[in-house]
This record gives C-alpha cells, structure tokens and sequence, in this order.
C-alpha cells in the first residue's frame, strides 16, 4: 500500500504518520492542510496539542485518542522534578484540560482515563520522572495497540468487500483518523492488498470536506478505485445500484447500538435503508460506550459558524444569517446491519452482542 499514512513503507512520496512520538516530542501530520500540502508540526506544549484536536488539525476517534495520550505526556515534563504528590495532582487538571478539547469521541476521555489508572497503578513510584516514564509507556501501548485495532477490523471486515461490489464510505474513518489502516478503511485497504478490485464513493462530508481533502487523497494514494460525491449525490448514486455497501466509521457506540458519527451520517443510513443497502459501522472496541444506555446521551460537539458560511477561504453566505453547525449527528441502531470491530463482526441484537465482546 504505497502512498498511504501510517503504511510501514520506504515509498518516497508517501504521506507521514499520522503523528509520531519521537526524543520526548510529539509531531502531527496537520490535516487541515491536506490534501495539497504536507506539512508536520512539532508540538511545543499541550496548549498547542489542545489546539490541534480542536481544530481538526489531528482529528479522527482513535487518532485523537493516541494524541491525546502523548498531549498528557507533553503536559506532564515539567513536572517530572515535582514531588510525586503534586505530578499525580498536576496529572488529573492537565487530562481534564485536554478532554475538552473536543466532547464527542469517546477515545480521547478513554485514553486520558487508562493513563490516569496506568498512574494509579503505580504506587511505589521512587519519584516523578518514573510517574512519567510509566505516562510514555502507556502511551506507547496506546499506539501501538490502535495500529493492531485496525488491522483486525480489516479482518473481520474485508469478506463483506465482494470484487466488483460499490462501497459508499462518509467522511474520512481511514487511515488519517487513526495510527493504523484506519477503521472503515481497514477492510478497504485489507481487500486491495489481496488484489480484489472494488469501487469506493466517498462523499466530501460538508462543512470540513473530510471525505474530499482526507479519503478521497489517501485512497487515490493508494491506488484504491475512488470516485468523489458531493454529500447531495449519494441518493442518486445509490438509486443507479452502484453502492452494494456503506462502511463509516464512529466517535462514539451507545449500548444499544445507537452510534455518533460526523454530520449526514444518519441521512446515508435513512437512505441505504429505504434502497436496501446494509450499512456496517468500523470501530475499535475503545470506541464502545456500554455506560451510555443510548443514542440521546452522547453529547453532540456544536463548532463555530464560519465552518458554514465560508467554503474555504471564501464567504458563501451573508452576514449575521442565523446557522447551526453540529459536527455529529446520531443514528438509530435499527440502520444498522453490523459493527466491525476487532473482536469480531457483531450483529443484533446490539444491546446483547455489544456487551458480550467485554465478557
Ligand atoms: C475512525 S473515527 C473517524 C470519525 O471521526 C470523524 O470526525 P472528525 O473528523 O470530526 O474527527 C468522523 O466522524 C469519522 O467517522
């Protein structure tokens, strides 16, 4: 797989990691920049990591869990000569600043909260800096483990892709909103690699384009058959039968199966309802929110208006029209024919079969 992000490759054009922990500093591929420029950026503080996530310059569930692990890191060094007692009060301040960064994925509470237990776990730490070397560690796990989460849900995913069948994908679950393949991308990627050819149809995902500047370049870049929707498009494309399949990924999985994802979401799944498409949903078992009983108790992110009346750098709408920009919408787990997750392919009832991948 040349060309894409986070693929162990010696491919000269290819497009860096994600991010990267690397001598003490972490480094992000900055997204908004994408797809005509690359540029990485080396984080100097955790205010600046905060930033990043907050302006989808790192975005995407489990990347901005594993940033928000190296953030606390970040956040942590200049107190690694402190007393033990006052990193361990200092630590529980910094995660809360960074978990409200952005509300609605559930990987970057669950990934500040596992480095405060790895922390709690510590109790004869000798000083400070063992505190922080144990913060790295775990970290480090994090990452690594999210490069592992995505290569299973490709295999658990990749016999849904049949040659020749049109999968419709929203936003970008790929590779850029990971550490890995991505989630809904894992079986994608997964199903090239074995030389099955497939089309994919990525809507741009208005207002951030997601889809446009992030899945449509990173499977091009892949050499993965990619044609590009604007999001209106996908009722037509869908009632001409090209799409067999919609794959997108999630922020975040309620118990019942009800799942946050990126905007326009739920319209897909009315619609591959009503065309008789199913529609499987990517995501690692750190994405599952079992202690959310359902759809209406995931908090939606609300993000500023200028997303909306500009379409890049220019104004597309007039001054003072009133707007509402959710980044998320939710959807109702009876649009759903699976979840892909790295444990398996889990199907309903939802409530059940959801709870029994912890069991
Ligand atoms: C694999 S999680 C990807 C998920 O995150 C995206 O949102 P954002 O770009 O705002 O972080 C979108 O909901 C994707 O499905």
């Amino acid at each position: 797989m040349s060309g894409m992000p986070n693929a162990a490759t010696s491919v000269p054009n290819a497009i860096p990691a994600t991010l990267e922990w690397r001598d003490d500093t972490l480094y992000l591929l900055d997204q908004t920049r994408l797809p005509l420029e690359i540029v990485v950026e080396r984080q100097a503080c955790v205010e600046q990591v905060w930033k990043s996530i907050r302006e989808l310059k790192v975005r995407g569930a489990p990347a901005i869990g594993v940033a928000g692990a190296y953030g606390l890191c970040v956040a942590m060094q200049d107190s690694r000569t402190e007393s033990v007692e006052s990193f361990r009060a200092r630590l529980a301040e910094r995660a809360a600043y960074l978990a409200s960064a952005r509300p609605t994925a559930v990987n970057l509470q669950w990934a500040l909260e596992r480095l405060h237990a790895r922390l709690a776990r510590q109790e004869d730490a000798a000083d400070a800096a063992a505190l922080y070397d144990a913060l790295v560690d775990e970290a480090t796990r994090i990452h690594a483990e999210d490069q592992a989460l995505c290569e299973g849900i490709g295999r658990h995913g990749v016999a849904l892709i049949r040659p020749g069948c049109g999968v419709l994908t929203h936003c970008n679950a790929g590779a850029l909103a990971t550490t890995g393949i991505g989630t809904a991308t894992a079986p994608m990627y997964l199903a090239h690699r074995c030389g099955t050819r497939f089309r994919v149809y990525a809507d741009e995902t208005r207002p951030l384009l997601q889809g446009a500047r992030l899945t449509a370049f990173e499977l091009q870049r892949a050499g993965i058959d990619v044609t590009l929707l604007t999001d209106n498009m996908a009722a037509a494309t869908m009632q001409r039968g090209l799409v067999d399949l919609v794959i997108v990924g999630t922020d975040r999985v309620a118990a019942n199966g009800d799942f946050a994802n990126k905007i326009g979401t739920l319209g897909v799944a009315i619609l591959a309802k009503h065309f008789g498409i199913p529609l499987y949903v990517a995501c690692p078992s750190s994405t599952l929110d079992l202690a959310t009983r359902a759809g209406e108790g995931i908090v939606i992110e609300e993000r500023a208006s200028d997303e909306v009346t500009s379409f890049g750098a220019r104004r597309t709408a007039p001054e003072g029209v009133a707007v509402r920009n959710p980044a998320f919408d939710i959807t109702p787990h009876a649009l759903v024919a699976g979840f892909i997750t790295e444990r398996g392919l889990v199907g309903p009832p939802f409530e059940h079969n959801l709870a029994s991948l912890f069991s």
